[in-house]
Formats: structure tokens, sequence, C-alpha cells
């Protein structure tokens, strides 16, 4: 029998799907017939009830077995996805008009290398013992309860399973809100999860607006929030969760550096470019959209990079020869189109691109400014788009103080064949996920995540256990209680 593609219905829980069209409708537009493709509503006081009961009830079974049986059902849950890698790059594609060329490799099989990665980490996850002459402290990693997990809507798969596999992993119980632009691709996540033996509960999605991720986060069963998004949600979300005192991941947006010197290699450096301003059509938290080019490289390098963008190739995403997709809906298009607009009255020199295509669909021309200067909007501000803007530069000092310029801190990254001066530079960048010859690669094996206002926290590593996990430290006495009276 063929796999279905299309989820079932809006939400995933307690192990199934469920429907209550009571809720407000959310309208899911392909990007490039620009047409209906699917409908789901948005979650009622009674599905987010249902859902939070079912993981509060689920969770403490789920962390009394042992980490190699949950690491099992997550290893499980792998296989399965890289079983129908195709079909869920599919639903990827369609969800969020990214080319299924790029989706294949870097969605479905992202969250695949999550739950593999942490399943086998589960089996692992210890206290430890502390010595204290006759007495001793021991330390249980104990889970936290009931996490929530909210969605951006540019790797609807991968954000559900990076958030989903390390709490999991550690006895937690997960309530997934994807964002409502793309909220097809976790329920995929969801039943996959408990086709390969997670329990009823376990790992529930509603769908729904602000309110519902809002909602989540003021129950008192909550005991942690993951939000994936933008600053400004970021601050709202941070502070919703301040009330309660309830543990946080913030993974939101950037306004990254990427330097490239005059020794670095050319082709290599446009490359990066390239990958981190044109992937998934610009829309990526981590993109280096600041691009410091050395004065004695610069021609070259935009010459180059004119050259090589002649090879984009735009049309139907799902045709894989197909390098360039859409924007996600008109809204993210106008905001672009916007920025743009602000780049060229304020003087920015525009080298390539800047239209809409004509033809149907979302598609806007991969851009790029030169002679940008930093205060100017598009220097300053996310765009999250196909838009790259070259900055001139000097030396090495200069450059490092105008990449920290900035109330972000997802990314950096240099390019220069001089190792002591890569590696000067990425100590001296303040981001979170730095890269030295190369853009843009988040395996699941290096923590990724942002300082400053990017964000709180780290995802994939060993290190997000620590974010969906606490130590309980017991006090051993091995000899007599001496009190004062
Ligand atoms: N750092 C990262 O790993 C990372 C990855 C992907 C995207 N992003 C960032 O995400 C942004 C783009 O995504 P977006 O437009 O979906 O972001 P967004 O901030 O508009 O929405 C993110 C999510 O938050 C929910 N939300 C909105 N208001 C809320 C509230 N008051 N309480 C609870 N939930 C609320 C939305 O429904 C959505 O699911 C960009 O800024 C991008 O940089 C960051
Ligand atoms: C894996 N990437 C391409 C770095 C994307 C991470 C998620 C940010 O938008």
């Amino acid at each position: 029998m063929a796999y279905e593609i299309q989820p079932k219905a809006s939400h995933f829980i307690d192990g199934a799907y469920v429907e209550d069209t009571a809720g407000t409708p959310i309208r899911v537009i392909c990007p490039v017939s620009e047409e209906e493709i699917a409908r789901v509503y948005a979650a009622t006081p009674a599905i987010i009830e249902q859902a939070l009961a079912s993981a509060k009830r689920a969770q403490v079974a789920w962390a009394a077995m042992t980490g190699t049986e949950r690491g099992r059902v997550l290893r499980r849950a792998a296989d399965i996805i890289r079983d129908r890698n195709y079909d869920l790059s599919v639903l990827e594609t369609n969800d969020t008009g990214k080319p299924l060329q790029e989706t294949l490799v870097a969605d479905a099989t992202s969250a695949a290398d999550a739950l593999e990665y942490f399943g086998g980490l589960a089996g692992a996850l210890t206290g430890e013992h502390v010595q204290l002459g006759e007495d001793f402290v021991y330390t249980r990693r104990e889970a936290l309860g009931v996490c929530v997990g909210i969605g951006a809507w540019n790797y609807p798969t991968q954000i559900a399973a990076w958030k989903g596999a390390p709490a999991l992993a550690c006895g937690n119980a997960m309530v997934f809100k994807p964002s409502e632009t793309t909220p097809l691709c976790a329920l995929k996540v969801a039943e996959i999860l408990h086709e390969a033996g997670a329990p009823a509960g376990i790992y529930n999605v509603v769908q729904g607006m602000g309110e519902v991720g809002h909602a989540l986060i003021t129950d008192p069963r909550v005991a942690k929030v993951s939000l994936t998004g933008s600053v400004p949600t970021g601050r709202k979300v941070y502070a919703t969760a301040a009330e309660g005192i309830r543990h946080v991941t913030m993974e939101l947006g950037g306004k990254s550096p990427l330097v490239i010197f005059d020794d670095a290699d050319l082709e290599d450096a446009v490359g990066g470019a390239i990958l981190g301003n044109f992937y998934s059509s610009g829309q990526v938290c981590s993109n280096g959209t600041r691009v410091f080019v050395q004065k004695g490289i610069k021609d070259a390098f935009l010459k180059r990079l004119a050259d090589r963008l002649q090879d984009v190739k735009m049309g139907d995403p799902l045709d894989e020869s197909v390098n360039f997709g859409p924007l996600v809906n008109a809204k993210q298009l106008d905001i672009v189109q916007g920025f743009i607009a602000k780049g060229i009255e304020e003087g920015a020199r525009l080298v390539c691109g800047g239209e809409r295509e004509k033809r149907a669909g979302y598609f806007l021309q991969p851009t790029v400014f030169a002679d940008v200067s930093d205060d100017m909007t598009i220097a300053r501000d996310e765009i999250f788009g196909p838009v790259l803007s070259v900055l001139d530069f000097e030396d090495e000092v200069e450059v490092l103080a105008r990449a920290n310029n900035t109330d972000f801190g997802l990314a950096a990254g240099v390019f220069t064949n001089d190792l002591g001066r890569a590696h000067r530079m990425v100590a001296g960048f303040e981001a979170g996920t730095c890269y030295i010859n190369t853009y843009n690669l988040a395996p699941v094996e290096a923590p990724f995540g942002g300082s400053k206002l990017s964000g709180v926290g780290r995802e994939n590593s060993k290190n997000a256990v620590d974010h969906y996990s606490e130590m309980k430290s017991v006090y051993v006495s091995m000899t007599a209680v001496e009190a004062p009276f």
C-alpha cells in the first residue's frame, strides 16, 4: 500500500490523529501555485487540554523506562524516516516551497540524524558519584517533565525532531506546536514516533498561532519551552516562561557576518557565500548575510558570484533539477521586497536580482548588493530572504569590531588561508556557531545556537541533554549526625 503523505487530521494527541473543526482554520498555501493545498484547525482549549493531559499522564512511565529502551524507540523512528525520506521530503517541499533537491538531503534526514544521535545517547545518560571522605554525594539526571516545543516555518521537520529527540531521550514528554505557516510535517514526526513504539502521549502535536503557544507555556504542567522563532517572539515567550521560572531554549534570529580575506580560496569563499545566503531561498536563521570582503579580492569575488548565480535554476521545486524555490508566502515576499527597496533608497548598489519573477508563485531573484555600509537597514535587520550584502573592509581588527557591531549573535564565518587569523577571528566573534572556510553546516554532533539576542541554550550535541534534564543531588551520610543541640 502506498504511504500516505498528507497527515490525516490537524492534531496528533495521545497516539492518534484528532480533529476539531471548531478551531480557527489555517489554510496551507502552496508557495508555487498560490493555491490552498491543505487546511488544519487551530487547537481549541479542549484540544490543548487533551494534549497536555496526555503528555502529563504518559511522561512518568516513559521516564521510568531505561534510557536504552527509550533510545531504541528513537532509533527505530530514525530508520522509518530514512525509509520514507522521499515522501517526507515531498511533504516538506509542499509545506515550505524549498526545492526537493534540498529537502531530500537536509530535512527528514536531519530529523533522522537527531533521533539516531539522541537515541544512541539515551542509554549513556548518567549522574555522577562524588566521594566526600566516608560520605558521598550522587547525582541523578532527571527529566524535566512536560516540555513544549514551538517551531518556525523554515525547517518544520527538522525543528520538530531537533526539539523532540533530546527531550524524549531524557525522559520528557513533548507537546509541539508547529508554525501556522508550515503545519504539516511535524504531524508526520509524531505519527512515525508512535509507529516506532513511543507510548501514546509522549509526543503530541497541536496546531495554532501565537495564542495556542501562549496557552501551552502558561500551563502549570509545563516545565520547559523551546522556541525557534524571531527575536520579538523570543522576548514574549521568554518573559512568559519566566513567570513560572520555566526552563527555556531560545533559537532566534540573526544577522550574521561572513568575513572573506584577500588570501581566501576564491571559489570556496563564493561557495560559502552562496550556502550562507541562497540556500532555502535565504530563509535560514544562521545565514551570513553581511558579507565583509577585503578590498583586494572584492572585484574578483563579485564577478565570480555573479557568474555562479547564472547557474540558479528556478521553477517547480518538486523538479529535482531545480535548485532555487519560492519564498514561503506572500507576506514574506512583501517583507523581503520592502528590504530591497530600502537598500536601493539608502544608496546600496544593486549588483543583480532584486525582482519578483514574472510567474505564479512567490519567486524572488537571488539579490546581491555591493557598497553596503554598516548603518544601512539591509545591513542591520534580519531580512530572511535571498539578499546578500557586500561590505568592504581593510584589516582584521577593523572587520572584527564591525562584525560584532550587532545585537544578534547566531553565527559567523571566516574564509582565509591564514590559520592563525582564522582562529583569532572565531575567538573574537560574538556568535554561538562559527565557521572556518565553510558555512551553514549543522551536524547533530555539534552544538547549534546563538549568543546575545539570538538565543539561549544550544540544540544538538551532548550539550542539549543539559537543557532537557536536571541534576538531583543526593547527599548520603555514612556517619553519625552531629547537631549543635
Ligand atoms: N536560531 C534558530 O535555530 C532558528 C531557526 C529557524 C528560524 N529562526 C528564526 O525564526 C524566524 C522566522 O520564523 P517565524 O516567522 O515562524 O517566527 P515567529 O517568531 O513569527 O514565530 C515562531 C513561532 O512562535 C509562535 N508564536 C508567536 N507568538 C507567540 C507567543 N506570544 N507565544 C508563543 N508562541 C508564539 C508562532 O506561532 C510560531 O510557531 C526568523 O527570525 C529566524 O531567524 C531561528
Ligand atoms: C541547518 N541549517 C541550514 C543551518 C539551518 C538551521 C536552522 C535555521 O534556520
